[in-house]
């Protein structure tokens, strides 16, 4: 049985760990899928160069109400497909093989890893064999899946998660997306900026309900003026019938059924730590899934570190990279390690409009009794909005009213999820709201000065 200094399951951020100062390490890394994983392959960056497509399809319809009568003639899907697929692919492969290769002191198992004793597992290849390794030292970096929901038939009946909807031979006419979260409203953005009418089937009241109350509610109501939005519906059974899958739902209106060619299933992700036989190993999990950690990134087993979506409440990948970096530092300095930073995760959701936001919504302030001051400031009421003849964006702050300093950031509108990197970085370095808006110049007219005014109509002395 061979036996490592380190073995690495999963190669999401977990594969940004052995860099130089490994190379006197003997390291394994253990990866069942595709090398890269889900931000690469099938996250983050896909999602993101279809969303720019689409925001491009989109453009000609919203030239009219500035004047300028554009038409879209098509979208030619193999095309765009095929452009992101050819950029990530090779990047996959080369990641894959740069490891492989080029990395004299790191072995690849490319199989699925499972704990079969105390820091010890056991490799299962795709062609039934197994092989066992033991090591010092382990990292969980083996990231999350897309929840199934229980719906007669579903499974039969078939349907897409992210892993597979950009990867369609061809668009459908129509597509039912079940889920109101980040994935079910960038997907509704895509597809149907690319012409696919879509159903959107919220089992809860609003779309983007972890978000801001205010956001959650514009959000919402823009939507169903672009897709077919079904909320406080439940999915009970799916069918297909003549290449059309019917989803039946149940309403406040009763029975109901919503119908497409494809079906997307976006309700969220559970962790993958029900797959690595923790128990073999000691290593401990939350009531959802989560590995347990420390501030340090380390499990209840010395020696065992966990980082991203396996054990993070923030399932996001500039969390999985920092908290990789947090591994990497506490693996080679286990003496002097250092704690994670999660005191103000940001997030964007980009859909469109896009959202995005740090900090406390105001929900989440009244609940916790803390005291705050709230702004918000149109993006109709600054001068770049003017120029995009933008009527619905709005950023809103909230900020302590004995310090100024800000407690929360949320911004719906035109490229939110750039806008707000300012306010990120103020309560990142704790600049209170006031010195932030007069201390420095806001380049006009443009759109950061929607943050300049937010901040200028806090109510603070
Ligand atoms: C559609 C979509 C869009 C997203 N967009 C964004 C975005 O715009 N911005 C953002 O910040 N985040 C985004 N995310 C979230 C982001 O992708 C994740 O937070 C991030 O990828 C988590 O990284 P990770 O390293 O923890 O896990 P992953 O990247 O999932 O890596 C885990 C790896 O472990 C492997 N593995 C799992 N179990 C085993 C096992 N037993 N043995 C061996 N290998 C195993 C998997 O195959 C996988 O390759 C998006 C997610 C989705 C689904
Ligand atoms: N831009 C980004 O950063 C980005 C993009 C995509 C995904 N992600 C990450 O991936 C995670 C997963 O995304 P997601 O959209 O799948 O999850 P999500 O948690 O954002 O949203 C899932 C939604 O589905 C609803 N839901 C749950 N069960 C349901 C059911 N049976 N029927 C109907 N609705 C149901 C939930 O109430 C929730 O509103 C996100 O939480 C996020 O952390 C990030």
């Amino acid at each position: 049985m061979r036996h490592f200094d380190l073995v690495i399951i999963g190669t999401g951020s977990g594969n940004s760990i052995p860099d130089d100062r490994f190379a006197d390490w003997d390291v394994a890394i253990v990866e069942k899928g595709v090398f890269g994983g889900t931000c690469l392959n099938v996250g983050c960056i896909p999602t993101k160069m279809f969303v720019h497509t689409a925001d491009l399809a989109a453009a000609p319809a919203a030239g009219a109400r500035l004047g300028v009568d554009a038409h879209l003639d098509r979208v030619r899907w193999p095309d765009v497909r095929d452009r992101i697929f050819g950029r990530i692919d090779p990047i996959a492969s080369g990641g894959r093989r740069y490891r492989v290769e080029d990395n004299p002191n790191i072995t690849v198992y490319e199989g699925q890893g499972r704990f079969t004793g105390p820091k010890t597992l056991t490799v299962a290849y795709p062609d039934g064999r197994e092989e066992t390794i033991t090591a010092d030292r382990f990292v969980l970096a083996a990231g999350s899946r897309p929840i199934v929901p229980d719906v007669a038939d579903l499974a039969e009946v078939g349907f897409h998660t992210n892993d597979t909807i950009m990867r369609l031979a061809e668009l459908p006419d129509r597509m039912i997306i079940l889920g109101s979260g980040y994935v079910a409203t960038e997907f509704a953005h895509v597809f149907s900026a690319f012409g696919v009418r879509v159903t959107l089937v919220a089992r809860s009241g609003a779309l983007l309900r972890g978000e801001d109350a205010d956001v959650s509610a514009r959000f919402t109501e823009l939507a169903a003026q672009r897709w077919d939005v079904r909320l406080h519906r439940k999915a009970v059974r799916a069918e297909r019938v003549d290449g059309v899958t019917r989803l039946h739902l149940e309403g406040p209106d009763g029975a109901e059924v919503v119908e497409g060619e494809e079906l997307l299933v976006a309700v969220g992700r559970v962790p993958n730590s029900d797959l690595l036989g923790l128990a073999a190993t000691g290593v401990t999990t939350h009531a959802d899934g989560r590995v347990v950690v420390d501030e340090y990134q380390r499990t209840v087993v010395d020696g065992i570190y966990a980082l991203g979506d396996i054990s993070s409440k923030d399932q996001l990948k500039h969390v999985a990279n920092h908290e990789a970096k947090i591994v990497q530092h506490n693996l080679l300095h286990a003496d002097e390690p250092i704690a994670a930073d999660h005191r103000f995760v940001p997030h964007a959701v980009f859909s469109s409009p896009q959202v995005a936001a740090v900090g406390l919504t105001e929900q989440e302030a009244t609940a916790r009794g803390v005291r705050y001051v709230t702004a918000t400031q149109e993006y109709a009421g600054i001068a770049y909005g003017w120029a995009m003849e933008d009527t619905t964006g709005f950023a809103k702050l909230l900020a302590d009213p004995a310090t100024g300093q800000l407690i929360g950031a949320h911004i719906i509108g035109p490229q939110a999820s750039t806008v707000i990197q300012p306010l990120i970085q103020a309560m990142s370095f704790g600049l209170d709201a006031r010195s932030m808006a007069r201390g420095q110049y806001w380049i006009h007219p443009a759109m950061p000065e929607l943050v300049e005014n937010a901040l200028l109509n806090l109510p603070l002395d």
